[in-house]
């Protein structure tokens, strides 16, 4: 049966082998993720990427369990890249006490910026001196314990009655009791008057950022071209020119801008946890489609947030869950991102892992021609001539039945290209060091690369050595590639692979067959 977004057999098979996804899995690190031992698990359960959500706590916390992760790397011998998630321009309670704060419906309640006033059910102290001035009458304000999941019993939902002086009297829409030291505070529909990337977000990243040299800023509230375009300036400063920024969609009004934001940014984040408020329910669905599909065109990859909130609490996501999880692989996206889950959840390594087996179920069956067929023909001729070859790289691996596809690059663009076909077997890249200098001292590239594509759909890189293509030919750097294949239990003999890579100045494809002893 063949139907749009998939192809299923007639009977589908109940039984289920684990196999790691093509599909990336974005963990956020904090309280219940963040000690040597879960990390690990994390990182065996698939977690390619590690969020470290700087909404929460300062840079020691975050050191302290950056420190554990590269322990746990070590450990595992699981690489993994590094994301800074910006605070961007949002207001918070801060709960000094830590004492749970129980809400009841129908009752009053005063969103003061006024930091004097201590936080109870019936005053909110919000660090935002402009609050006041920023809504109206019939507003929706929410607050909820940090990384909501949107759970009625862990948010409250406020209807703002009247404004006066630095107060907002609201009335409180539903029964609730919110824990923990913070809570986030977020006006539906109202944009705030502070820049996207705040002065604590450039202190965080010159600081914390430069040290651990992070593979990706996930810039959030992105609401047009610009921000990304400063952002990218700042890194230059910083000397994190290579750093990649993945924007952070999860307002209204950066959807408006989608496309420019798309322009500059690497990647893109749709931020469900925001924008499922922002938005209509029945139109969450809708410009999920279009953000994945246009970065899909784009070749950029697209993370989707907010999947399995109730797991935060519970060891089995609910059914609209797990189907959602599907959802978003059969959409197109590039990898998943853990919030609550993982960060503050009673389950982070099986939100993991029930998340990688469907993401892997959901490939099994994605319909990878209609995917080409459609990348193919949105792609202005003529074409360069490497996505030409990529695209037949592809098309080869298909129709000769590869196990896997390898590809050179230095820079991650040659694997991006190919991922971009979204072929149905993974993609091994051999990332080729290069020889760069600055005003100071010269440097290989190839570390930050390698880990970069640890966020792109199907790819698995590995750091090849930078003499690779000069020193004994081409066969080293395949014969790297062939002994992670089988290492990694992906390739056995006979297999076929397809190669795709630049010699000089062309591009070419070749195949493979693995023998015992490797032939060309
Ligand atoms: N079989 C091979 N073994 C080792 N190195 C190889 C082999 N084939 C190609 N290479 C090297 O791999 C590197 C791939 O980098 P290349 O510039 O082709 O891709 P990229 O970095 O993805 O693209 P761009 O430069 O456009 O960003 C080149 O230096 C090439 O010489
Ligand atoms: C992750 C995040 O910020 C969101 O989903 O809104
Ligand atoms: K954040
Ligand atoms: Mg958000």
């Amino acid at each position: 049966m063949q139907g749009g977004q998939m192809i299923v057999e007639e009977n589908t098979k109940l039984s289920s082998s684990y196999i790691q996804s093509l599909t990336k899995i974005v963990g956020t690190l904090g309280p219940n993720s963040r000690s040597m031992e879960v990390i690990e698990a994390c990182l065996k359960a698939g977690m390619s990427v590690a969020r470290f959500d700087f909404s929460w706590l300062d840079g020691d916390y975050h050191q302290e369990t950056l420190e554990n992760l590269r322990m746990a790397m070590k450990n595992t011998k699981k690489l993994c890249a590094i994301m800074l998630d910006t605070t961007g321009p949002e207001m918070q309670v801060c709960n000094k006490t830590g004492n749970p704060i129980d809400f009841k419906a129908d009752s009053h309640v005063t969103v003061t910026s006024d930091l004097s006033k201590e936080l109870s059910a019936e005053v909110l102290p919000v660090d935002y001196a402009e609050l006041a001035k920023m809504v109206r009458k019939g507003d929706t304000v929410y607050l909820g314990q940090h990384l909501f999941t949107g759970h009625e019993t862990a948010s409250v939902w406020l209807e703002v009655m009247e404004t006066k002086g630095q107060d907002v009297i609201c009335l409180v829409r539903n029964s609730a009791t919110l824990a923990g030291s913070m809570f986030t505070v977020y006006v539906s529909n109202v944009p705030i008057n502070l820049p996207t990337l705040t002065e604590h977000d450039k202190q965080v990243i010159s600081k914390w950022g430069s040290r651990n040299n992070v593979d990706f800023i996930s810039l959030s509230y992105a609401c047009h071209g610009e921000d990304v375009k400063e952002l990218r300036e700042f890194l230059k400063k910083q000397n994190l020119s290579e750093t990649q920024i993945y924007a952070k969609v999860e307002t209204v009004e950066g959807l408006k801008h989608f496309d420019e934001i798309l322009r500059e940014a690497d990647g893109i984040i749709f931020g469900r946890g925001n924008l499922g408020i922002d938005l209509p329910p029945e139109k969450v669905f809708l410009f999920q489609k279009y953000a994945v599909s246009k970065c899909n065109l784009m070749g950029k990859p697209v993370v989707i947030t907010r999947v399995v909130d109730s797991m935060t609490g519970n060891l089995r996501p609910t059914r609209a869950e797990a189907t959602d999880v599907a959802n978003a692989v059969l959409d197109g996206a590039d990898g998943i991102m853990l919030g609550a889950e993982t960060l503050r959840g009673l389950y982070p390594v099986e939100s993991i892992t029930i998340v990688g087996k469907i993401c892997a179920e959901a490939e099994n069956v994605y319909n990878h021609s209609l995917h080409f067929k459609r990348i193919i023909r949105c792609v202005e001729e003529p074409m360069s001539y490497a996505e030409s070859v990529a695209s037949s790289a592809v098309r080869s691996a298909v129709k000769v039945k590869a196990a896997l596809i390898v590809v050179f690059t230095s820079s991650g663009r040659a694997a991006r290209l190919i991922a971009k076909y979204r072929p149905s077997v993974p993609v091994v890249a051999i990332v080729i060091p290069r020889l760069r200098a600055n005003s100071l001292k010269w440097t290989l590239s190839g570390a930050a690369q390698v880990r970069q594509l640890l966020g792109v759909r199907g790819v698995y890189p590995i750091l090849g050595s930078p003499d690779a293509a000069t020193s004994g030919g081409e066969e080293p750097g395949l014969r790297l590639a062939i002994e992670h294949g089988r290492s990694v239990g992906l390739l056995k003999s006979n297999d076929r692979i397809v190669v795709f890579q630049k010699i000089g100045d062309s591009a070419v494809v070749k195949i493979v067959e693995v023998q015992g002893q490797l032939l060309v």
